[in-house]
């Protein structure tokens, strides 16, 4: 949320920095080609024809660049340094151009150019790596949210399924956790608390779980575990552990929040589907058996 405020934010500024640098862009190279034509006299020997193609090459390039670089959606401060390097250097690529054709001062080949383009060109490299930079950064945060559950901020079904099927060597324990009778926790202390248990229940399970498990919403009301391993006594401590756990939120006066828990043991050969197919099948009986229980598989 944060993120993408910061990215809206940054949009507004661009869009009201845009119209100036690009009227900088066209005024400073109209001024230096205008003033150039007025002042100075043109060579009376020969004009080399390729230096001039070559030069105006260069600069049309630079001008390019720049026409793309406003209409990219950068940050503020990477579009920024790059509109000013390109603008140095597209000034230093018009002097450049011009001496093919016009007497200019000699401080102007010798200084001017060259200083406008390399100062050119290093704001245009910082602006690169400034543009780089945020790439980077908003693939992360994108490659984050695609894993991510949006209310709980723990993994989501999709993680959840991925590394299952990419951890199925070695034996591991499943458990399905289903919170009990949430349409009536909705339907009585609203959407919003409802929300607020999910948020609740995830966190004080993610502080219980154990670090090498994995632990997702997979939608809804439904959570689940991958632990490494298939030691029973541990899987059936856990459970207990997780049932009292959901006791500890409270709805309202004597009224706690509970859950029911189905565990299943990967079989040798056994495919990850079939793992929580049998999970799935013992939440169900720890649902029919009076829910706040867990089943075996
Ligand atoms: N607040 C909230 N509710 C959700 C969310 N996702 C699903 N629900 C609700 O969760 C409820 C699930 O209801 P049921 O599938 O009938 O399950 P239950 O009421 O827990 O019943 P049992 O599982 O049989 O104990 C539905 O009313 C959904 O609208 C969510 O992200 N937030």
């Amino acid at each position: 949320m944060k993120y993408s405020d910061n990215k809206l934010q940054q949009q507004t500024a661009k869009n009201t920095l845009q119209p100036v640098f690009s009227a900088v862009f066209v005024v400073t190279l109209f001024l230096i080609v205008t003033s150039y034509i007025y002042f100075y006299p043109e060579l009376d020997n020969s004009i080399f024809f390729n230096g001039v193609l070559t030069d105006a090459i260069n600069l049309l390039i630079v001008v390019a660049i720049f026409i793309i670089v406003q209409r990219a959606n950068l940050s503020v401060f990477a579009y920024v340094n790059l509109s000013i390097g390109l603008l140095l250097w597209s000034a230093g690529l018009t002097f450049d151009l011009l001496d093919e054709v016009l007497i200019q001062p000699l401080f102007i080949g010798i200084y001017v150019e060259d200083v406008l383009r390399t100062a050119g060109m290093l704001f245009t490299c910082y602006g690169l790596k400034l543009t780089i930079g945020d790439l980077t950064s908003v693939q992360q945060q994108l490659s984050k949210e695609l894993i991510t559950d949006y209310l709980t901020q723990i993994a989501n079904r999709q993680f959840f399924y991925q590394y299952m099927q990419k951890n199925q060597s070695a034996p591991y324990t499943i458990l399905l956790i289903d919170i009990d009778f949430f349409k009536v926790i909705n339907d009585q202390f609203g959407h919003d608390r409802g929300d607020q248990v999910l948020i609740e229940l995830s966190s004080l399970y993610a502080k219980a779980l154990p670090n090498n498990s994995v632990f997702a919403r997979l939608g809804g009301e439904e959570f689940a575990i991958y632990l490494p391993g298939d030691d029973r006594p541990k899987a059936c401590d856990l459970s207990e552990q997780l049932l009292s756990l959901a006791h500890t939120i409270e709805l309202a006066a004597n009224r706690t929040v509970s859950v029911s828990i189905g565990v299943s043991f990967k079989a040798p050969g056994e495919a990850f589907n079939e793992v929580v197919k049998r999970a799935d099948q013992a939440l169900y009986k720890a649902k029919n058996s009076g829910r706040s229980q867990y089943y075996i598989a």
